[in-house]
């Protein structure tokens, strides 16, 4: 079996006097979705921004091989950790098109993949991000990092707040991302985790309360309702 992309060990995270997180051990495979799991606040906003270094953290985090203590989150972006935060961050004053320039970092970004997954984009490259509807800002958001070579996607909640059409094709295109760069997501609709997911790791309270096959989570009703709040789907 290849090596993970993102090894979480021992990761410690304390805030505003809390201890928020409280030794969440976990692997990211090289390949597909690892979703991230657990009801409201139990931790899974702050593991992705502990991951790419937005919050000050104890314990091992190795991304690539490469223990990522100490690193700045410029640097991590810049190896090819990518995350798209809940709030998707559009400049909604400013045009796709120049949501999308802002992003570039590389000589040759991949306006191709960009406009084949998002074909809207192209067509409403001049309307100003505020405008567009929260699916058409969170393909925005993906979008963003997609320009970029990365080696890992860290994406927050996509589907929150979406219609049910829009949460299927935000949806279809995170599969169609998961084919070319592993994705961590934190997902609460499990109709995506079904679709999408491999692997599964449910937070409860700080901890890792299950890891495993997202489809043997999935089948087992027990413990959706007791780890995730939610009765069978
Ligand atoms: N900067 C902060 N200062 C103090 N407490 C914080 C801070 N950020 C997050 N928390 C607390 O940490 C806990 C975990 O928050 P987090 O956003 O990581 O959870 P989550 O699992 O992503 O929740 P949700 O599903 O509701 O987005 C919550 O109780 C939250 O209030």
């Amino acid at each position: 079996m290849s090596s993970p992309i993102l090894q979480v060990a021992d990761l410690s995270v304390r805030l505003g006097g809390s201890h928020i997180l409280q030794g969440v051990t976990f692997d990211v495979a090289p390949t597909g979705v690892t979703a991230l799991l657990g009801r409201n606040g139990v931790g899974k906003t702050t593991t992705l921004r502990a991951i790419i270094g937005e919050v000050p953290a104890a314990g091992v985090i190795e991304f690539g091989g490469a223990v990522t203590r100490s690193r700045p989150t410029h640097k991590l972006v810049r190896d090819g950790l990518a995350y798209v935060p809940e709030d998707r961050c559009v400049f909604a004053g400013l045009t796709v098109a120049e949501n999308l320039r802002l992003a570039e970092r590389v000589p040759d970004p991949d306006y191709a993949l960009v406009h084949d997954l998002f074909p809207e984009l192209r067509q409403r490259a001049q309307q100003r991000a505020g405008t567009l509807s929260g699916g058409q800002q969170q393909m925005v958001a993906i979008a963003r990092v997609l320009l970029n070579p990365n080696r890992l996607l860290l994406v927050d909640e996509p589907t929150k707040g979406l219609a049910p059409a829009v949460v299927t094709s935000v949806a279809t295109v995170l599969g169609r991302v998961a084919e070319r760069v592993p994705v961590l997501l934190v997902e609460q609709n499990l109709a995506v985790v079904r679709k999408l997911a491999t692997d599964a790791v449910v937070l409860e309270t700080g901890r890792v309360a299950w890891r495993g096959p997202a489809t043997d989570l999935l089948a087992d009703g027990d413990a959706t309702r007791s780890l995730l709040g939610v009765g069978r789907h």
